[in-house]
């Protein structure tokens, strides 16, 4: 996984896919910059009149709720439905899926009026996305009921999709097949936007490989490994976070192969 994911990131940087974003306004700014960090190339149209022709020279769409409003959510559905016609991969990061009725409505009305490719979420978003139990508490995670890998795999199961769910440990899964990741830092969770950047990046590689699974693993470990780096030279949250981008854009394929953490289960 360590030389496919430094082979991923070398194909995000020499093809520079378009990703699509339709998200919040609060961190819509760090989803673009690291985008462009990481080697692809942003741009963010919400407008329900301009989605479809936007999301059909993409080559991924990124859709986050974390500001959503009904209309909003029209628009990305009628993104989805466009992208799964250009066959371009849909990443739903379901921001605070849980804390209320309309996020919980609108996450599962995506789900299923679209071929969502990977649901990015923090434990206890997946959790209620899952059905077994999850605590969100606004936009944070108060964790998942149960064991985190089984809740994962419940959640791929119950919409057929890959399900990336972050945190301390990292958990990609499908279907027979799981990556755990641990590279990160413990400052990714002082800042926010981590988890909406990370949406961004799986995005990004997504966009660039043919097997979504590895390119969410891929990506989290490219993220992760830029925040554990920029941790060793940041001295609290904000300089943490210009340190996130420089490392984004620094990250090469030799460190990649050099410090990726990360484990393959099979059978799961
Ligand atoms: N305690 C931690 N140690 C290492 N990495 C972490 C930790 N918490 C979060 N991360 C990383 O931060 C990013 C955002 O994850 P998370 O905080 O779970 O998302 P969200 O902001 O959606 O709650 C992920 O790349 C994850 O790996
Ligand atoms: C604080 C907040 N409120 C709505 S969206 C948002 C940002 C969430 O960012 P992340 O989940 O990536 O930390
Ligand atoms: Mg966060």
């Amino acid at each position: 996984m360590n030389t496919y994911a430094a082979t991923l990131l070398e194909t995000v940087r020499s093809t520079r896919p378009l990703i699509h974003h339709i998200t919040n306004t609060v961190t819509i700014n760090d989803c673009a910059n690291a985008t462009l960090a990481i080697g692809a190339a942003p741009v963010m149209a919400g407008a329900i009149e301009e989605v479809g022709e936007m999301a059909g020279i993409a080559g991924a769409l990124v859709l986050n709720i974390g500001t959503l409003s009904p209309a909003q959510v029209d628009a990305m559905v009628a993104a989805g439905k466009a992208a799964n016609a250009h066959d371009i991969p849909v990443i739903l990061d379901p921001v605070g899926v849980g804390a209320t009725t309309l996020r919980t409505k609108s996450a599962e009305k995506i789900l299923r009026e679209c071929t969502v490719t990977i649901i990015k979420g923090n434990a206890g978003e997946i959790g209620v996305l899952a059905g077994s139990g999850g605590t969100v508490r606004g936009v944070d995670s108060g964790g998942c009921a149960g064991n985190p890998l089984e809740v994962a795999r419940r959640c791929a199961e119950r919409w057929s999709t890959v399900v990336a769910m972050t945190g301390e440990t990292d958990i990609v899964c499908e279907n027979g097949e799981a990556y755990l990741i641990r590279n990160g830092s413990p400052m990714m969770e002082r800042l926010s936007g981590t988890g909406c950047m990370a949406a961004s990046v799986v995005g990004a590689f997504a966009a660039a490989g043919d097997d979504p699974v590895k390119s969410a693993a891929a990506a989290l470990i490219a993220f992760g490994l830029a925040g554990e780096r920029a941790e060793r030279e940041s001295a609290g949250p904000y300089s943490f976070r210009t340190a996130l981008f420089d490392e984004l854009a620094s990250l090469s394929q030799e460190i990649i192969i050099s410090e990726a953490q990360v484990e393959q289960i099979r059978g799961i």
